[in-house]
């Protein structure tokens, strides 16, 4: 193998930290050449003019190149796609693929909407913290922050002022905690005077679009898990989730105050409405101190598992704060522990057969 061989096999190291795929695979070395003197020469083309990746895919070339043994010096060029090979670039990711929403009944991915009778109950931390601990477990997770009442997702995941890449038609989400997460607050403009209340006062057809958006435009890859953060309650965004993605199931978050439950319980019954099932409940800010029993009354009403019971946290709350969440920076954690639990249960699953035509329709597996 020659030397320029061994550079350009030492470049599909290099990973888009977005697209997060080798940069080989993506068009993205446009040549390489060493002279006898051991000085690489190496070109690369970004997919945009001020790709929010460059300063890592060039620091990330540079260092891969050096290490090629017979390597004397690096130099870089960078360029940017042309449109046309940013289009097929886009059409390669899409696997030659139309234009669709990837997570309709055939897909493989376990689709879960989270959802809550009412605001404030954890639903968003616990979203959170659940997609971070399944990515721990080696599945590839995507999370789609759909409640427009909070946008908490990313405060919680450390990407508060973070935004997608476009690519083309394609919209590249930020990864945190190796989560794809894209959120409606990431596509607002503070410059335009759009903050989340404006957001609130979109109405249902603009709110069914952006969903549908999101779930045909952002490149999540071959996800095993996309995780749903939903607003509370049975508005909009819940029905048009259920519309979109019947074959999602269900996780209905619930404090453990018997009045908080039956607000809980009719978010979950709307599941049943659209097709959904119910994956299960989860309890949380559980203790005494809020009474007891929700979370299991919840559950035995909408005849699903009771998940777990996760206590009251401090560090959840602060990781939550800080965009440090606590399944990985304090695992030990009460909370995180039963979250992580909840976690296992999810990460055991097989992949989605329901969609698998089988002649019959198999009951999920628990
Ligand atoms: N188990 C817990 N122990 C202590 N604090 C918690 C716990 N769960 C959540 N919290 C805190 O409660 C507050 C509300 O949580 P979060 O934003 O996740 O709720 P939510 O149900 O998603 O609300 P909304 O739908 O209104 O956005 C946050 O400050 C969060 O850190």
């Amino acid at each position: 193998m020659s030397l320029a061989d061994r550079v350009g096999a030492a470049l599909a190291s290099v990973i888009d930290p977005e697209i997060r795929r080798p940069i080989t695979e993506l068009d993205m070395v446009e040549s390489v050449a060493v002279s006898d003197a051991g000085q690489a020469s190496v070109a690369i083309r970004l997919t945009i003019v001020g790709c929010p990746a460059a300063d890592r895919i060039e620091r990330d070339v540079r260092t891969a190149v050096a290490a090629v043994p017979g390597v004397t010096g690096v130099e870089l060029a960078v360029g940017v796609m042309s449109p046309e090979q940013r289009q097929a670039l886009t059409e390669r990711l899409r696997g030659g693929r139309a234009r669709t929403m990837p997570f309709g009944p055939d897909s493989l991915t376990r689709v879960y909407a989270v959802t809550s009778g009412k605001g404030g109950v954890g639903k968003s931390t616990l979203t959170a913290n659940l997609a971070v601990a399944l990515a721990a477990r080696g599945l590839r997770v995507g999370l789609v922050d759909a409640d427009v009442h909070g946008f908490s997702i990313p405060g919680i995941l450390g990407l508060s002022g973070a935004r997608p890449t476009r690519v083309g038609e394609m919209i590249l989400p930020p990864v945190a905690f190796d989560v794809k997460v894209v959120s409606i607050g990431m596509f607002l403009d503070p410059e335009r005077g759009q903050g989340p209340s404006s957001a609130v006062a979109w109405r249902g057809p603009m709110l069914h679009r952006t969903i549908q958006q999101f779930l045909t435009d952002v490149y999540f890859g071959d996800l095993d898990v996309l995780l749903l953060d939903l607003p509370p309650g049975t508005g909009d965004i819940a029905i048009s989730v259920g519309q979109l993605l019947p074959n999602a199931e269900v996780i209905v978050v619930t404090t453990p105050q018997l009045a908080a439950a039956e607000v809980a319980v009719r978010s979950g019954a709307l599941a049943g409405q659209t097709g959904q099932s119910v994956y299960g409940v989860i309890e949380n800010m559980s203790g005494e101190l809020f009474g007891s029993g929700g979370g299991q009354r919840v559950a035995d009403e909408l005849g699903a598992p009771l998940l777990g019971a996760v206590p009251l946290s401090v560090p959840l709350r602060v990781g939550g704060d800080e965009g440090s969440p606590i399944v990985v920076s304090a695992p030990g954690d009460p909370a995180a522990a039963v979250i992580g639990k909840i976690a296992d249960g999810m990460a055991h699953r097989p992949r989605n057969l329901a969609g698998r035509s089988l002649g019959i329709a198999p009951r999920p597996s628990r």
